[in-house]
């Protein structure tokens, strides 16, 4: 039964498909319309769209700033733009407005594949219309076209220590592609401001592109002999990322690289890699520059690196209580974690109030794919558990799990169970966000990013007496 919802969204859809069918037939006797045509001919409207708006509402005021949000790490603070995705406490994220059961309706998907594809939701997020499957595989061939190293840069990674964490040598291979910037030289050779998305859009997909070969680098030479199969130009993006891993030979992997990807990529504007994007972006630093300070601040614990943490948390967990834990054993661990001054890993969000529905999309998969895996089963009792535990310990605002929660139990049933490995697969996603939202801002020139600071003691002056 499908909501009426996804209906209209669909129909919206099938019109969109429609109308760009046409109008690629008329245009482009061959090839479908590109990304970067379409996205030419959005960036006016957008720039119109955008004028008019500061016109009209430029001085109106979005609410109070409060001392204790300077403090309390802006929780709340209105203070960015963003059309790619937007995220309601309650109801969790939507990708230029559509919910992720509605991608997983709504995008293409690969011949006999049941998730979206990658390329499909970046098509999504860069022009805010769903693509034929034409384009779909157009971006998938583009992609492969773009996806081999330089050579210094298989270099670097592999003179980096296998000690070095995963999530410093993607940031150290990430910086070093600035080498060959599109926007970096374009700079230096005088590009008038109006025209710094073109190379920006080309960065941008070399980054998308170049990613699965850095990530599989990594994996390769951390964990295995160091040796990388090529990649296909015929496939799709995750499928050759799960083939630069090792794991293409499993469709359900290959299919959940594909979920991952999607529902792991935006999450608004202001979670920590996706602002420090933009923030190191508005300074016109170059998108691979940009994107490396969004995956150092990627690999926090408190941010993406918690799916390592949980995995972790998880199995020393198992290793203390064994294999069947009573739910009474699985409160005492929980509680020795809180007691012992530590965070549960995966649980609680900084705008979130209900379960993540990137958890439940991760948890619908194992459903359908793991539902007897007792890493499964552990991690569905820990959910029936840990919120309680949570409002009872009265400090977490949400006692409800995020994506991290789910995600390392799933590429552990596959094989995929080196943990401190599983950020780098977060990297790969959230570059898709990153990507879409600096193409716009260099084509809306956004600004530099400054805003004001100020110290405990001008805010007791400001307040003294009053
Ligand atoms: C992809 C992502 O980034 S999703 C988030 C991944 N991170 C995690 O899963 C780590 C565990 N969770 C957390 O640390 C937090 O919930 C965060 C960082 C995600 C959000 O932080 P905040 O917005 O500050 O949360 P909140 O306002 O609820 O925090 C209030 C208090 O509850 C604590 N709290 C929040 N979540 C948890 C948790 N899971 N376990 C224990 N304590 C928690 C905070 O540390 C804070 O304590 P303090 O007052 O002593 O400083
Ligand atoms: O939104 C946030 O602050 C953190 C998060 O879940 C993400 O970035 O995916």
């Amino acid at each position: 039964m499908v909501s009426p919802l996804v209906a209209a969204a669909r129909l919206q859809t099938r019109a969109n498909a429609f109308r760009l069918a046409s109008r690629s037939s008329r245009f482009y006797s061959t090839k479908p319309q590109s990304l970067k045509e379409r996205l030419a001919e959005l960036i006016p409207k957008e720039k119109e769209n955008v004028k008019a708006i500061r016109t009209e509402y430029g001085a109106k005021a979005l609410g109070q700033v409060t001392v204790d949000q300077l403090y309390g790490g802006m929780r709340g603070l209105p203070a960015l733009i963003w059309d790619g995705s937007v995220l309601d406490a309650n109801e969790g994220i939507r990708f230029r407005g559509k919910t992720i059961p509605e991608c997983q309706d709504l995008l293409p998907k690969a011949d006999g594949g049941a998730e979206p594809l990658p390329e499909a939701l970046f098509w999504l997020l860069v022009t805010g219309e769903v693509p034929t499957a034409e384009q779909t595989k157009a971006i998938s061939a583009e992609w492969a076209a773009r996806a081999e190293l330089p050579k210094f840069v298989e270099e670097l990674i592999d003179r980096c220590p296998p000690t070095l964490h995963p999530m410093s040598q993607f940031s150290v291979a990430v910086t070093a592609l600035n080498h060959d910037s599109a926007f970096a030289k374009a700079y230096q050779n005088g590009i008038p401001k109006a025209e710094y998305w073109g190379p920006i859009y080309e960065d941008c997909m070399d980054l998308i592109a170049k990613l699965p070969a850095i990530a599989g680098r990594i994996y390769r030479n951390v964990y295995g002999d160091g040796k990388l199969p090529a990649i296909d130009a015929t496939k799709d993006y995750a499928w050759n990322l799960s083939h630069l891993l090792g794991f293409s030979d499993k469709e359900a992997f290959v299919e959940l690289m594909r979920l991952y990807i999607v529902i792991h990529s935006d999450h608004e504007g202001g979670n920590v890699s996706a602002h420090t994007g933009k923030l190191v972006g508005s300074a016109l630093s170059d998108p691979f520059l940009s994107y490396a300070a969004a995956l150092d601040g990627l690999a926090g614990p408190l941010h993406g690196l918690a799916n390592q943490e949980v995995l972790l948390w998880v199995m020393k967990m198992r290793s203390k209580v064994g294999e069947n834990p009573s739910d009474q054993d699985i409160k005492d661990y929980i509680w020795s974690t809180l007691k012992s001054g530590q965070v549960v890993p995966g649980y609680g969000h900084a705008v979130l109030r209900k379960t993540d529905p990137r958890y439940m999309a991760q948890r619908a998969f194992a459903l359908k794919h793991l539902p007897e895996d007792p890493l499964f089963k552990l991690v569905g009792q820990i959910y029936n558990i840990a919120p309680g535990i949570l409002l009872e310990a009265g400090k977490a605002k949400n006692p409800w799990p995020n994506v991290d929660a789910h995600s390392g139990i799933l590429l552990t049933y596959y094989g995929l169970d080196q943990m401190q490995f599983y950020t780098v697969l977060f990297g790969v996603s959230r570059a898709f966000g990153v990507a879409a939202q600096l193409i716009w801002d260099r084509a809306l020139g956004a600004p530099l990013e400054r805003p004001k600071s100020y110290s405990s003691e001008a805010i007791k002056k400001m307040f003294v007496g009053k």
